[in-house]
């Protein structure tokens, strides 16, 4: 903020205004690292110049005084820097804190009550996730939608129609520009009726349609890398099929896991099936709510439910609702059977 100018400092010698030009351009620099100079340091500057200047009688200014006040203007400036670092590493406590998950909620521990600073976090439109959402967990495939000649569109909303609670883009065989496009007219409709939209493994895609997250495979980038990304406004997901991957996801910041495969599919090549038990070892486990996945039916769905574990929040389904004429008809008739189990349990 140069400020200094001939005008501004008429009556100081030129070896002074040389001083008092570098203590005022200075107010905004950095030292390495280190914190912004605060406005004291100017008061400071300033005051030494007055105190040398009193000495010589250029200002005239006595010398006992002069000493004084460089003396309480060191302090004032001992004072500033001492709140100026202190903030600094409030603030670089609330940033670490981030990613620290307590409970099931989007917050860490110290975020309560104001917003952080970071740009980071202006990144998506702060909503809560709701474990509930997970209840029946629509998931899209691209070859199921082309052997039935619908568009990924069309296959979200029937789904919606139908009661699908959460929705999955599960697109692996989409060239990236028709995938986006799609993505796009997908979050428009699933905003319009209030159901989070989520992308299966891209996270650019997710950034591009600002969707509400992402679900993540062992094999993709890591959740924590995925939350940096998107910060903590939004949904991430990730698919775990033992207790020290469930432990990894919430240590990473997850929303919630997806296990399976609780029972053997078609849809996934070659995924190991865990069965029920192994479902029911994953969820008493996890410190995330869970949703379970892999060959669940019409006609199944009621044994998962009847596990009756308060974090199994639902169900994730691709073929059963995708793989079948009407997508609609098959998702109310899912959701039916889910809430008379779920009324049961
Ligand atoms: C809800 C839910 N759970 C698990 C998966 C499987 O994800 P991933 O391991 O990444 O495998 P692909 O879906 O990429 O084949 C999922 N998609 N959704
Ligand atoms: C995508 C996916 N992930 C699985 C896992 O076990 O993580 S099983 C699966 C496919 C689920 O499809 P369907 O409902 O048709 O069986």
């Amino acid at each position: 903020m140069p400020i200094v100018g001939g005008s501004c400092l008429p009556r100081i010698r030129f070896r002074r205004r040389l001083v008092v030009v570098f203590v005022l351009t200075g107010q905004d620099a950095c030292f390495g690292a280190g914190p912004t100079i605060p406005p004291a340091y100017v008061v400071v500057g300033f005051s030494a110049l007055m105190s040398i200047g009193g000495r010589r009688g250029d200002y005239g200014g006595s010398v006992p005084n002069s000493f004084g006040t460089l003396i309480s203007s060191l302090a004032l400036y001992a004072g500033s820097l001492f709140i100026t670092v202190a903030k600094q590493f409030v603030e670089s406590a609330l940033y670490h804190s981030k990613d620290l998950v307590i409970g099931n909620g989007p917050q860490g521990p110290f975020d309560h009550l104001f917003e952080l600073k970071s740009p980071l976090y202006k990144t998506g439109s702060l909503q809560k996730f709701n474990p509930g959402d997970l209840f029946l967990y629509a998931v899209t495939d691209s070859g199921m939608n082309k052997k039935w000649g619908r568009s990924i569109k069309d296959a979200v909303k029937a789904a919606i129609e139908g009661g699908a609670t959460i929705v999955q883009l599960r697109e692996k065989d989409a060239e990236t520009r028709e995938f986006l496009e799609a993505a796009k007219a997908c979050v428009e409709i699933c905003k319009s009726s209030g159901v989070p939209l989520l992308i299966n493994d891209r996270i650019d895609v997710a950034l591009a349609c600002n969707a509400d997250g992402v679900h993540v495979g062992q094999s993709d980038m890591p959740a924590w890398e995925a939350r940096e990304l998107l910060g903590p406004g939004k949904i991430i997901g990730v698919s775990c099929k033992t207790l020290a991957q469930a432990e990894q996801a919430w240590k990473d910041g997850a929303n919630y896991i997806g296990c399976g495969g609780v029972f053997p599919t078609r849809t996934k090549a070659a995924n190991p099936t865990l069965g029920i038990e192994g479902l029911r070892t994953v969820c008493l486990a996890s410190k995330l709510p869970v949703v379970a996945i892999g060959g669940i039916n019409a006609g199944n769905a009621v044994s998962v439910m009847e596990l009756g574990l308060p974090n199994l929040k639902g169900v994730a389904v691709v073929s059963a609702l995708f793989d079948r004429e009407c997508v609609a008809t098959e998702t109310r008739n899912l959701r039916s059977i889910l809430e008379n189990a779920h009324s049961r349990s």
